[in-house]
């Protein structure tokens, strides 16, 4: 079965690559981007994913897996085409569906036999039926086509990890046909597989990552509770996760979730609700608290500092978590924007972010790659991002290395007796 896939970002590549591990034999992989082909080629991935280089270079070398721009010859014969090319927040909140219906005409118009095209991409409900009427009406040859959706649901940092263990495969399908399409193509996972409507199917996809939002929002809510009335949310967390109506899972405070989906799935089913007239007030609250919750230590920090002018401040932790070298969305742009803009002399850490932190910032701060270079001097300490070498980091060094040893943890990387016991000025998220 040849399987084409458009995008080979954090879904396509991933998705691309797991389909080969299982079997699959000849799955082409098509992106615009000749770099990232060429790079792919070589056996070298364009994003960091724990084991995806390893996977991309056995399948690459036994011929199951090949990367193209050529769209055409990869989609013309494919009985499957998958779509994962990015749908970004518009200003006004809603989803950009402009790449989804790029790869709609060119599928239109490369297509020569009956294909399947599923989308991979979160999109808004409706937007398969939408796309499958687009592409049958700019159909170049005579065939059968019909569209899925196939919403994905795994988490960047443990995106090869998810994908050969699955929690579900959600498949949106009108037909016999797509399902029996799909379950062939999913076979080899074994993994439990929820067929529905397609509209249903978009749908889970918006509300499961709402969800997951709205639990964080909520535990950060809590935590600022705590902060003002004398809890420790860590332990609240820990008596909560007890119930399994509540389970243990996404409990964690902190200084506000980020990264590509998030933001702008909550932004996008908000838009979509009240486009048709409904008000989603849980996630509207969800937005709100996690706005507020990204600002919140860098505005406890200028009530305690007389004036960020000429400080020189570390930051530690700038992808949106750990395990990924994405910057999207992550609360650590705010709070250095925040940073520079009062005149502090920021010194960035990370161990694998720092390049694409440099497109955002360029030469407005410095980057280091040790955080004994970050700390260095520095007045003021922002943890942004739960690194594992943040958290091992042997934190008597704050207390030698820094001019004065003052630490902002978003994270909760520390145990507070431990900062006291040092002597080390200490304020962390909801304790
Ligand atoms: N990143 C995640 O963890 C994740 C998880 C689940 C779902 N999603 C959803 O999956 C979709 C893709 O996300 P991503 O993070 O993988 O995106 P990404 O930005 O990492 O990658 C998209 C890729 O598509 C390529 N592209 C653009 N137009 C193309 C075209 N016409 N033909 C071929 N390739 C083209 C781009 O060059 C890029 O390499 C989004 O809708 C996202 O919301 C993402
Ligand atoms: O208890 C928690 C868990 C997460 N986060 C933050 O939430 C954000 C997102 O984290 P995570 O969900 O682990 O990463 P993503 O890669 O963004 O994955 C989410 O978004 C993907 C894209 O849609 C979905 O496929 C995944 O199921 C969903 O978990 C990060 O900033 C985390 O720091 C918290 O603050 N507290």
């Amino acid at each position: 079965m040849k399987i084409a896939i458009a995008g080979t970002g954090y879904v396509g590549l991933v998705t691309g690559v797991c389909l080969a591990e299982v079997g699959h034999d000849n799955v082409v992989c098509v992106d615009i981007d000749e770099n990232k082909v060429e790079l792919m080629k070589s056996g070298k991935s364009p994003i960091y994913e724990a084991d995806l280089e390893e996977l991309m270079k056995k399948n690459y070398s036994i011929g199951r897996i090949d990367y193209t721009v050529d769209y055409q010859s990869a989609y013309k014969d494919a009985e499957i085409i998958m779509i994962a090319v990015g749908t970004p927040e518009r200003k006004d909140g809603s989803a950009n569906l402009d790449y989804i219906k790029k790869v709609a005409k060119q599928i239109a118009s490369s297509i020569t036999k009956d294909t399947l095209v599923v989308i991979k991409s979160t999109v808004p409900i409706g937007t398969n039926q939408d796309i499958e009427k687009y592409i049958r009406k700019n159909l170049k040859n005579n065939v059968k086509v019909e569209v899925a959706s196939n919403p994905e649901f795994l988490s960047q940092g443990t995106a090869v990890k998810d994908t050969l263990n699955a929690s579900r495969i959600v498949i949106g399908v009108e037909s016999l046909w797509a399902q029996e399409m799909l379950e062939k193509v999913y076979k080899p996972f074994n993994q439990p597989i929820v067929a529905t409507n397609r509209n249903s199917a978009e749908m889970i996809k918006y509300a499961s990552n709402d969800f997951l939002a709205l639990k964080i929002s909520f535990m950060n809510d809590i935590a600022n509770l705590c902060e003002i009335v004398g809890a420790n949310i860590e332990d609240v967390a820990l008596g909560m996760s007890y119930d399994e109506r509540i389970g243990s899972k996404f409990l964690k405070a902190g200084i506000g979730y980020g990264g590509s989906c998030f933001p702008k799935d909550t932004k996008a089913l908000h838009w979509l609700s009240t486009h048709n007239g409904y008000e989603l007030k849980t996630i509207k609250a969800a937005i709100e608290v996690n706005e507020c919750q990204k600002l919140r230590l860098v505005r406890k920090a200028s009530r305690l500092v007389e004036s960020f002018e000429g400080m020189k401040v570390a930051v530690l932790g700038l992808t949106f978590k750990p395990g990924t070298d994405d910057l999207r969305e992550a609360p650590s742009i705010t709070n250095i924007e925040y940073l520079v803009d009062r005149g502090a002399n920021v010194i960035a850490y990370d161990p694998v972010g720092i390049e694409n932190t440099k497109k955002i910032f360029k030469e407005n701060i410095k980057y280091t790659t040790s955080i004994d270079e970050a700390i260095k001097d520095a007045e003021a300490c922002f943890i942004m991002t739960e690194w594992k070498e943040i958290i091992n980091y042997d934190v008597i060094n704050y207390k030698e290395k820094m001019k004065k040893a003052l630490i902002f943890d978003g994270r909760n990387c520390y145990k507070i007796e431990d900062m006291k016991n040092l002597g080390i000025e200490y304020y962390s998220i909801g304790r």
